[in-house]
């Protein structure tokens, strides 16, 4: 551009001096001509000229722009370290602003902590004159200590004229996370709570400390398994199905789980698993964490039982008999079943107490508690309800009577004689109050209340007593244990006798048979019933023997009549459904007709439609081994239990007794006639001779013989008579 000028000056002056030394007009001509294009050119390079100052300009705006917005912080400092030059990014890490920086020493801006390591770094910048990289922290207005790395080099001046360069990064923020991973790590490591980690295929991934050392494998033995590695087996896969539904639909599941250590040892897990998803809702994950809650679940037990049971004698105590009692009444309603609550005080124990203090009653309690336990059924509870008072629950009743039993046992067996450790022997009763699920009440509320109330009752009655909530059940049940008590004296004070009644051949009118009926005379209650006293022969089980001896002795005396020359009789023996299911009655069968000589074709045992009913196929068997004795076999009170013709037919029987409850209307009843003809026609049918128990009239006996019946029994020909009797009336109508 220079050398342009230069051209256009020398040729205006060659120009000038040619016109001052008389140029021709052409030569000024052709040199103002040279002096156009030249300036022409000059207007085109100032141009170019400005042009490329302008992008000149616009580079060098554009380079501060980027440094002064560069995302890192550049500052440059004098060697002494004081800022001369600084980024917006250096000033807002710094926390200053840009014009406020220049002058300003680096150093003030660091942590005094981290002072030294600024020094150390300049030193060795110094030395060794490659970059350093450094990371430390900043103190800044109004924050926290903020972290950034610092990387410096030496800007070659020399001397005193050195400079630094220092390019600052942000890493706060990577601080923080690279903090709270180190503290996430740490907490998974030091949890006491075994984790694992495992992938959406199950596969274990990560596993921590407590997970080793609950579960005794080691990280190797467990990553790369599934968790299936921990199960005991006692879930069931609808347990597992279910956890996953759950996990599936919420993402979480927690709950109580069995699991098995290496060692085999199955121990209780509170375990909750979540479920871990991507950014986009993929399952990524599932952790699960657990911890051993065997000691809690110990502790709970321990807890529990302390909450249900009496810490002196070890019984349940009344929280837990209610919470029994519930139950019991739940199954007892659901099958139609008795249940018997039973309270009872201790008469007396005050005084033993009061003589030799309360160490001794606790151990009487103590005592009490063993013995009643000792006495009951395993699923018969006893609970202490506090002091002196305990309460028994009976279950499943077969007979409302049995309370009593129980109880009539209890107050027997609590008032003998107590020897207590401190060498003293005391005596002590018992009252109890006892109330029955249905008759006296259906909640626990109301059976705890009323097995009070009878308590309350027996105690004022005079102690050492039982009473029902109801009168006539208390009234029965100790006519009942009276009974029982009296029986066993009869049998052996030789008291029951054996009465024959007569059975008649409808068509002759004569006597064929018997049917031996017991008799209970007693010296004092005088004429005791059979109904009375066989059904608690039958609960006791005393009629195994009351049952052989009448069989016995109805043989025995069948066999006399035979040895005295009475015509040819069949004697019929009831056999209870106790005798004819326990014990061998087959063999005493045999026993009894070897031992009386009495043959068996004479004898004929009546046996009921219940009896045979329970347990058809055994009964089919034993019944077919009498027959094989040679023993005729009857059905008796046809009518009144099951009825069923068809049923029978399966049974090897001889003779079918129409109840007497059909007999007694005849003729009147036509409902009674029917079915008395209907039962005779469908015996003959089943090849089963036909007996017509209770015929009083002569009317019912033209009746039996129109519609062919074979066979009757009743007060018509004679009640039961002694044997002298009998033998007797056979003599006169034969
Ligand atoms: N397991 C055993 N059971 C026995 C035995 N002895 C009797 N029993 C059973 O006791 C029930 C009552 O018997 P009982 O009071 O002897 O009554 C019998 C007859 O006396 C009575 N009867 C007879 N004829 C008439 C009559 O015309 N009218 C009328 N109102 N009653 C009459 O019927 C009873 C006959 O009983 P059964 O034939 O057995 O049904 C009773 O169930 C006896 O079975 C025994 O040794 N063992």
């Amino acid at each position: 551009m220079k050398k342009q000028t230069d051209v256009i000056a020398q040729q205006s002056e060659v120009a000038t001096n040619k016109i001052q030394a008389g140029l021709t007009s052409a030569e000024v001509e052709q040199l103002v001509h040279n002096l156009k294009v030249h300036q022409i050119e000059l207007e085109m390079q100032n141009d170019e000229l400005r042009k490329t100052q302008a992008e000149l300009e616009l580079l060098r705006a554009r380079y501060f722009d980027l440094y002064a917005m560069a995302p890192v912080g550049y500052l440059t400092l004098t060697a002494a370290g004081s800022i001369q030059e600084a980024n917006l990014m250096a000033a807002n890490l710094l926390g200053v602003t840009r014009n406020l920086l220049v002058k300003r020493l680096f150093s003030s801006f660091i942590l005094p902590a981290d002072q030294d390591k600024f020094y150390l770094l300049r030193k060795q910048l110094l030395q060794s004159n490659g970059p350093q990289t450094l990371e430390l922290r900043l103190v800044r207005p109004y924050g926290l200590p903020y972290w950034i790395q610092l990387e410096t080099n030496l800007i070659p001046g020399g001397g005193d004229h050195e400079m630094f360069r220092l390019v600052i990064s942000d890493i706060n923020q990577l601080k923080a996370m690279e903090q709270r991973l180190r503290q996430s790590a740490a907490m998974f490591e030091s949890a006491r709570e075994g984790v694992m980690v495992v992938d959406a295929d199950e596969c274990i991934l990560i596993v921590n400390r407590a997970f080793c050392d609950l579960t005794g494998y080691s990280s190797q033995e467990a990553l790369g398994q599934t968790p299936r590695l921990l199960q005991s087996g006692r879930q069931n896969k609808a347990f597992y199905a279910q956890m996953w539904a759950q996990i599936e639909t919420t993402g979480y599941w927690q709950g109580e789980i069995w699991n098995r250590r290496k060692s085999g040892e199955v121990y209780p897990q509170l375990l909750s698993i979540s479920a871990v998803k991507d950014q986009n809702q993929q399952l990524t994950h599932y952790v699960g964490v657990f911890s051993d809650i065997s000691q809690l679940k110990d502790a709970a037990e321990k807890l529990d039982y302390l909450a249900h049971h009496d810490p002196l004698t070890g019984l349940p105590n009344r929280l837990l008999l209610f919470a029994r009692l519930e139950h019991s009444l739940e199954v007892a309603r659901r099958d139609r079943k008795s249940l018997a609550l039973l309270m009872l005080d201790l008469d007396r124990f005050k005084d033993v107490n009061d003589s030799y203090g309360h160490l001794a009653g606790d151990e009487l309690l103590q005592l009490v508690a063993e013995r009643l336990t000792s006495r009951l059924r395993g699923i018969d509870t006893v609970t202490r309800l506090g002091g002196d008072e305990f309460a028994l629950l009976l279950e499943d009743l077969s007979h409302p009577q049995d309370a009593a039993l129980v109880a009539a046992e209890i107050i027997e067996a609590l008032s003998d004689p107590w020897r207590l450790s401190m060498g003293v022997e005391v005596r002590i009763g018992t009252s109890i109050g006892i109330s029955l699920y249905p008759q006296h009440g259906s909640s626990s509320e109301v059976l705890l209340q009323h097995a009070d109330a009878a308590l309350y009752l027996a105690k004022d009655e005079g102690r050492g007593i039982f009473k029902y909530f109801s009168d006539d059940l208390t009234i029965a049940a100790r006519r009942r244990l009276n009974l029982e008590a009296l029986l066993r004296r009869a049998l052996a004070n030789q008291e029951l006798k054996l009465y024959y009644q007569p059975q008649v051949d409808i068509a002759s009118g004569r006597i064929i048979g018997a049917e031996a009926l017991l008799r209970w005379q007693h010296e004092v209650e005088g004429f005791i019933p059979p109904d009375q006293f066989i059904p608690v022969a039958e609960e006791t089980g005393l009629i195994a023997e009351i049952g052989e001896w009448v069989l016995r002795e109805a043989c025995r005396q069948g066999h006399a009549w035979i040895a005295a020359g009475l015509p040819v009789l069949k004697l019929a023996v009831n056999l209870s459904s106790h005798q004819f299911r326990h014990g061998d009655i087959c063999a005493t069968l045999k026993t009894v007709l070897q031992d009386t000589g009495f043959p068996a074709q004479r004898l004929e045992l009546e046996l009921t439609e219940s009896a045979l009913m329970e347990r058809e196929a055994e009964a089919v068997l034993i019944l077919q081994k009498m027959r094989d004795l040679g023993v005729g076999l009857a059905i008796d009170d046809f009518g009144t239990g099951y009825s069923s013709l068809a049923y029978l037919k399966r049974f090897p029987l001889d003779v079918l007794k129409i109840d007497k409850a059909f007999i007694t209307d005849i003729p009147q009843n036509e409902d009674d006639k029917e079915i008395a003809a209907a039962i005779i026609a469908m015996a003959h049918i089943l090849r089963l001779k036909v007996l017509a128990e209770g015929v009083e009239t002569e009317e019912q006996i033209a009746f039996l013989q129109r519609t062919g019946c074979d066979l009757y029994q009743g007060y018509y020909m004679s009640p039961a008579l002694p044997a002298t009797d009998f033998a007797a009336l056979v003599q006169r109508t034969a």
